[in-house]
């Protein structure tokens, strides 16, 4: 196969690193999908140049946490709590859904993705074969779950295992490796004991994570101690369940105990700020989880309690809320918050390896962003200040996954945005008249 490259040339680069986000001046030579060299002498020959001048290289961001077809759900539901606005809201219109519908939610929320420089997302849904497709034609990075609930009922529980099983086989590793799989368990509250144990131990077979919601909300934590009269980590803890695969998405409300489980077994945490504040679930303990050494990312959870999937938002938020919080405007500094939604993010999906900084030999998951913008001026200090507290999505121009260009100076080139614009009104309009 011939050799497909592309030269970055000329740009500020802001890399995550180990508690510092290093800035310098190069260039990124691209080869096939994977990142082959960074400096300042590159001279190859190359099949296209991306001039980087007055523009800023960071790695694509990372969404550990989403329901991405519920972008149909857009300010369906807005100003409730979390059990109303799922029992009364979302779960009725949710009955209404077929494959068709998740596909175009899912090329809905991919081309938001793209546009506001995310190249990877952590999924948990329904009809997720049609979601893959949609992942596999968008070309950006996604790792899928199936949103498992059996209430106890054993019948629902095997057609649980069914559906996430045939994820599995179907499309782990597919899409060129862009798309891997998880269980999807959806929380201890919505899954019996049964469900979760076996769930262990098929992934441990399948050698595949897992992704789950946590501690989201009080009445939670109050429903998990009055059916096993522990907390829900000790609870899942005692089932041998934790280990580093699991990704816990939350963490809102969490004892002493369990923040020492979350670091002994190694477990990764995604936090929601937006849709925690949304459903008024609480405050995630952020700072602490970080100084006890828990590796903690960012996720948006599905736009129906955000309302929009653009990570610089929610980096942004994540920081002021644990300042406000914590009354100490030291914590999450930008530069730590950045590492969260890069590096940490990749680290918490297994990914770690291959994405989350811009390093020679990991794939070339890049986006670029105009040093010229508005918000962003003055330039002279760059580093992560401006792109976590004054940068928003649409500071985007350019976006790669993979070594595929995606989207470039805000035209999307993989998919048709105004078509896909479309469809979803439709569709949505179809399901509230069903
Ligand atoms: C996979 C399942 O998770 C639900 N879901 C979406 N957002 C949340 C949340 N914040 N907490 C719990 N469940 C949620 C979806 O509506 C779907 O029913
Ligand atoms: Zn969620």
């Amino acid at each position: 196969m011939e050799t497909k490259t592309i030269l970055i040339k000329d740009i500020t680069i802001l890399n995550p690193d180990l508690g510092n986000v290093k800035e310098f001046q190069g260039s990124v030579l691209i080869e096939n999908d994977k990142i082959a060299k960074i400096g300042n002498n590159i001279n190859e020959s190359v099949d296209k140049v991306i001039d980087g001048k007055g523009k800023i290289l960071m790695p694509g961001l990372v969404n550990t946490h989403n329901h991405i077809s519920m972008n149909l759900f857009r300010g369906l539901a807005d100003d409730l709590e979390l059990n109303t606005w799922l029992n009364d809201h979302i779960w009725p219109m949710e009955s209404h859904l077929n494959s068709n519908y998740c596909y175009i939610g899912a090329l809905l929320a991919a081309v938001e993705m793209i546009k506001s420089g995310t190249t990877t997302f952590n999924d948990m849904y329904f009809y997720m074969g049609s979601v893959a497709q949609a992942i596999d034609k968008a070309g950006i990075r996604g790792v899928l779950s199936y949103g498992m609930i059996d209430f106890g009922d054993e019948e629902k529980r095997e057609h649980e295992f069914k559906e996430n099983i045939d994820l599995i086989k179907d499309f782990n590793n597919s899409a060129n490796g862009r798309i891997t799989c998880r269980f999807g368990p959806h929380s201890p509250v919505t899954c019996s004991k049964e469900l979760l144990e076996r769930v262990r131990e098929e992934a441990n077979k399948y050698n595949v994570g897992i992704h789950i919601h946590m501690n989201e909300t009080q009445k939670e934590i109050k429903d998990v101690v009055d059916s096993t009269g522990m907390r829900p980590f000790e609870y899942l803890n005692s089932l041998n369940f934790l280990s580093s695969d699991v990704l816990a998405a939350h963490c809102v409300w969490l004892s002493d105990n369990e923040i020492d489980i979350l670091k002994q077994k190694d477990v990764q945490v995604s936090h929601n700020p937006c849709s925690n504040m949304k459903l008024a679930s609480g405050i995630a303990p952020v700072s602490k989880l970080l100084n006890k050494g828990v590796n903690v990312s960012i996720g948006t959870d599905g736009v129906a309690s955000n309302n929009n999937l653009d990570l610089f938002e929610e980096m942004k938020f994540a920081s002021l809320l644990q300042k406000v919080n914590d009354l100490n405007p030291e914590v999450l500094p930008s530069n730590q918050v950045f590492n969260m939604a890069t590096i940490n993010g990749a680290k918490a999906l297994s990914l770690d390896k291959d994405i989350g900084s811009i390093e020679v030999g990991k794939k070339a998951d890049l986006i670029l962003l105009d040093k010229k913008s508005i918000n962003m001026t003055p330039d002279s200090k760059i580093s992560s200040s401006n792109l976590v507290y004054s940068a928003n999505g649409s500071d985007v121009l350019t976006t790669i996954c993979n070594g595929q260009i995606l989207m470039e100076d805000k035209k999307i080139l993989c998919l048709n945005e105004d078509k896909v614009k479309s469809l979803a009104n439709e569709a949505i309009l179809e399901m509230k008249n069903l």
